[in-house]
């Protein structure tokens, strides 16, 4: 005889199965969202590179609760100011910090209103400003103030405008390297730095604490996620590209001629120079020539192997008082790892379709450009502006010649240097790592992480929930199997 059926335990049954799975669900949806990361706060800092050549706005955003994790400021914005370096306005220092003014507009609107007053505003110059600093005092504290009383009046939080020092613009431009390829953290091999400028020129290296000890001067140590790192670094003053072209017209014209055959600029290639345009750099140590008229025509003749000859005596390879010496009698270790080369060593390279080739190859490309006539360089390049055209010549030779006899790098180590403008989207440059230093966004110890990454968590959560459902449903099942079996027992 069956058992009358219990109605009540099929729903007992259901409705224990219809608890778990809610409870199940619930347990999940709220481990998730309770570890979604908060609305996406911003934090936003602002650099100006005052460069001799130029100066850049640079607008650096990360988000608020992981600054201390790497990698994660990148470039906003960037804004070129329109006119020269600010070196260059030492006669009307109060049109320095006017020149600023269209770019700090749009920093204003590319930062959030609300978050103005907490965003830092640095001014850093370089081998422009640190010239002036060496021809007239003054006149560098003029700029320098006028500078400063229109950073003081932006709704940002200023922070001070100073020349850095070349050590700073090539430890920076290294941590700015490393930080943007993600380097810092594992304690793997860092990338070195190589940045050329127009009045200087920076190497940086992580070298063995052991080859530190040769010069203090060159040496920067950085504690940085845990991790000791030992810096080589050099910034050759006046081996920017602009100066150190000043020092080859000056040497070729120490007999006062009123026409310079001029083997660095292409065949054709004819402008007229005034003597002070070259001698009135503090890089030129030789008097103008004193049978010297007001200027002289500067011809191209444009032979490469003669060009140089022109660079290489713009170096001293002589009086080398360490084991191993660069050029100019400056200390170098041997050379360590991979190198990321910017600023103007991409501008030039790039554009001379010399960043990807093996160094006898781009010597044989070098050549061709240089003995192109510049009638034929004008016609292919019509939109290039005509001071970096005339120059290409010139200035690669240099660059070829400063990696290989200043800095020996040789033909098997060419294929180390990789020339760079941006790393995941941002500008390589020291601006990045002087902003990252002063805010103390890279701690010298690393963070603690939480034992599971979030996604971890979350899988965790998931499986031992679906776990649980399982164990759920089977007991269900036994249940329902013991109720029903019940009857037929009967
Ligand atoms: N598009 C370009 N092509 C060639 N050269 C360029 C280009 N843009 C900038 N430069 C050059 O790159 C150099 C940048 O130097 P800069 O950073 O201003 O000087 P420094 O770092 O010595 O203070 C200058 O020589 C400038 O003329
Ligand atoms: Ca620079």
């Amino acid at each position: 005889k069956e058992k009358p059926k219990n109605p009540w335990h099929k729903a007992v049954v259901i409705f224990i199965a219809v608890l778990g799975i809610i409870a199940i669900v619930a347990l999940v949806t709220t481990a998730v969202l309770q570890n979604k990361p908060l609305q996406q706060k911003f934090k936003y800092g602002i650099v100006l590179d005052a460069g001799s050549s130029h100066t850049a706005v640079y607008i650096y955003e990360w988000p608020a609760e992981k600054e201390n994790d790497t990698g994660r400021v990148k470039q906003k914005h960037f804004c070129q100011v329109k006119g020269p370096g600010i070196s260059s306005y030492s006669l009307s220092p109060e049109q320095a910090g006017h020149s600023l003014r269209l770019c700090i507009q749009e920093a204003v609107l590319n930062v959030p209103r609300r978050r103005h007053h907490e965003t830092p505003l640095y001014l850093g110059a370089t081998a422009g400003m640190r010239l002036l600093r060496m021809e007239n005092q003054s006149l560098c504290d003029q700029v320098l103030g006028s500078v400063e009383k229109v950073l003081q009046s932006t709704p940002f939080d200023y922070q001070g405008a100073r020349i850095i020092s070349g050590q700073e613009e090539g430890a920076f431009g290294w941590v700015t390297v490393n930080y943007l390829s993600d380097r810092l953290k594992q304690g793997s091999g860092t990338t070195g730095a190589l940045d050329l400028g127009g009045a200087s020129t920076q190497i940086t290296f992580a070298t063995n604490q052991d080859e530190t000890g040769e010069s203090a001067e060159n040496t920067v140590t950085f504690r940085l996620y845990g991790n000791d790192y030992f810096l080589y670094t050099h910034s050759f003053l006046c081996y920017g590209k602009d100066q150190v072209l000043k020092l080859a017209l000056a040497q070729q014209t120490q007999a006062g001629a009123s026409t310079l055959l001029d083997p660095c600029f292409n065949q054709g290639y004819s402008t007229n120079l005034s003597y002070s345009s070259v001698y009135s750099s503090p890089c030129i140590t030789t008097q103008k020539p004193l049978a010297a008229g007001e200027g002289f025509t500067h011809r191209g003749t444009g032979n490469a192997l003669q060009c140089q000859e022109v660079v290489r005596r713009i170096f001293n390879f002589s009086g080398c008082t360490f084991s191993h010496c660069s050029f100019n009698g400056v200390y170098q270790p041997p050379l360590q790892g991979q190198f990321g080369a910017f600023s103007a060593y991409y501008f030039v390279m790039n554009f001379l379709n010399l960043t990807s080739d093996t160094l006898e190859n781009n010597m044989e490309k070098m050549a061709r450009y240089c003995s192109t006539p510049w009638t034929q360089i004008k016609q292919q390049f019509p939109n290039v502006k005509e001071k970096y055209l005339a120059e290409y010549c010139f200035s690669g030779t240099y660059i070829l010649f400063l990696l290989t006899h200043g800095y020996n790098f040789t033909s098997d180590t060419w294929s180390n240097i990789k020339f760079i403008k941006k790393i995941s989207g941002s500008d390589a440059g020291w601006t990045l790592g002087y902003m990252l230093n002063l805010t103390n966004m890279i701690p010298a110890e690393a963070p603690d992480t939480p034992p599971l990454p979030h996604a971890g968590y979350v899988t965790l959560l998931l499986f031992t929930s679906l776990l649980l459902f399982l164990i759920l449903l089977c007991s269900l099942r036994s249940l329902w199997v013991r109720c029903t079996s019940q009857r037929q027992i009967i």
